[in-house]
């Protein structure tokens, strides 16, 4: 696990430090610390950062960190320097921005604090369950974050907890009383994106009937919880930019700017730094919305939380366990063996499953705990035969199953197998003898 901050978080405008990062180019790569008094950039020796790039000129241009972000100025360069695609004389630049120079991509970043916060002695925050280091360390700085009105990026593989960390930030907020409104960036309609966060007025576009708000006005005086962030169009990252910036929007087709109170958390599963570095998201955007970034370990690195997550999820589902200690045995084994590629999602469901496929009242231990690929039933269904027919074989088939697996159990015991398949005795035996079957003989027809 790493936890960043960057000084935004103290000091929300001007960085002290900063650096410059080679995204691409024949130095990709580079780090190079940005003094107060600013560099100069070019190809020949005598610039402070030397490019090998063959379209960079000999002194390209210069750059200088300023309160809030950074001031570019061209030298004469005979290939130009640009910012989002266009060339720049003289421009101030945001944190996180990327520069072309020549052929060579650098953005531009504030120094990097690594906060040495102690882990918190609780095994829980919110709903996140797990007592390992690496969780203890999150919850610290959750809660400190909590306090704070810092926008939050949540990092981690899909089914890590980033959703249940959102709220539980929100939950242990100043903002806990206000709402806390979920945008899924991954699940929208790409022309619908726009109007969904930022509104619209009446008459915007075909079907605008009547003004709408958006989840950013809906979120006023709350949280907006921006899921799937790393999947928002590039083309709507500017006006996310300049409400991170400003806190104000423009709703499609409205003419003003409108003002709202609303603290960001945004998560995603993709490698946010790496989309950068491609240009598939905006740098001054990842920038704004990391002032705190935390990154959620995959399960199969912390697979001594297993205990504590099986047993709130048992307990979810109504099943009491006293300690985790009651736990131990081949079934927890099992789970700790595995390597959980859908993490704690895939653990919940795995839990559920046991649950509600195991004897009613059964301990962990007596429960069927199904790991792994779960084989889905996909019955053939061949239109050579009338429907109906083909149907009823298909059921017969199930039912023989059914009963087999009933009776290899509870073949000794009619009355439990009964009572467990949610049958009178009576009609339990009667769908024996109509399918041939035997109770403690197995199948007799076996079709
Ligand atoms: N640390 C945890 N403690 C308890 N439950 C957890 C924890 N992490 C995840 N879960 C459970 O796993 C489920 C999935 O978590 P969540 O939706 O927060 O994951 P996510 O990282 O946002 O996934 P995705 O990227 O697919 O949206 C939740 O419903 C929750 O029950």
């Amino acid at each position: 696990m790493f936890t960043r901050t960057t000084n935004q978080m103290e000091r929300p405008t001007a960085p002290l430090r900063s650096r410059l990062r080679v995204l691409h180019g024949p130095e990709a790569g580079l780090e190079i610390e940005l003094p107060r008094a600013g560099l100069v950039i070019g190809a020949s020796e005598a610039s402070d950062v030397t490019l090998s790039d063959p379209l960079v000129s000999s002194r390209h241009c210069s750059v200088r960190p300023t309160a809030g972000g950074f001031e570019v100025t061209d030298l004469g360069s005979t290939n130009g320097t640009s910012y989002d695609g266009a060339l720049l004389a003289k421009a101030r630049l945001p944190v996180g921005a990327v520069l072309g120079v020549g052929s060579t991509l650098l953005q531009l970043l504030p120094d990097e604090e690594v906060l040495e916060i102690p882990p918190s002695a609780a095994t829980s925050f919110g709903n996140l369950v797990g007592s390992s280091l690496a969780m203890r360390r999150i919850y610290a700085l959750l809660d400190r974050a909590a306090a704070s009105n810092a926008s939050v990026l949540l990092l981690g593989e899909s089914g890590t907890g980033k959703e249940v960390a959102a709220r539980a930030v929100h939950d242990a907020s100043p903002r806990r009383n206000g709402p806390f409104v979920i945008f899924d960036g991954g699940a929208a309609a790409e022309n619908l994106v726009e109007s969904d966060l930022f509104g619209h007025t009446r008459g915007a576009f075909t079907g605008a009937d009547r003004d709408r708000l958006g989840a950013f006005a809906l979120a006023h005086g709350g949280t907006l919880f921006l899921d799937e962030i790393g999947d928002l169009p590039l083309r709507l990252q500017p006006k996310l930019l300049r409400l991170l910036e400003t806190g104000t929007v423009q709703p499609v087709g409205g003419a003003r700017q409108q003002a709202y109170d609303v603290r960001i958390i945004a998560a995603t599963h993709h490698d946010l730094r790496t989309e950068v570095a491609r240009g598939t998201f905006r740098g001054d955007v990842y920038y704004r919305l990391a002032v705190v970034e935390v990154h959620l370990p995959a399960l199969r690195e912390r697979l001594d939380d297993i205990p504590d997550l099986t047993r709130a999820f048992l307990e979810r589902e109504g099943v009491r366990v006293p300690s985790v200690d009651a736990l131990a045995g081949k079934n927890l084994d099992r789970l700790r063996g595995y390597s959980w590629p859908g993490n704690v999602r895939e653990l919940r469901n795995a839990i559920s499953r046991a649950v509600a496929l195991g004897p009613k009242g059964a301990c962990f231990a007596e429960m069927p705990v199904m790991i792994g690929s779960v084989q889905r039933f996909e019955p053939e269904a061949p239109i050579d035969r009338p429907f109906s027919e083909a149907k009823a074989e298909l059921v017969e088939q199930f039912e023989k199953a059914y009963v087999r697996n009933l009776l290899a159990k509870y073949g000794d015991n009619m009355t439990e197998a009964a009572k467990v398949a949610g049958l009178e005795r009576k009609h339990l035996y009667r769908i024996l003898a109509r399918l041939g079957i035997t109770p403690g003989r197995g199948d007799r027809n076996d079709g």
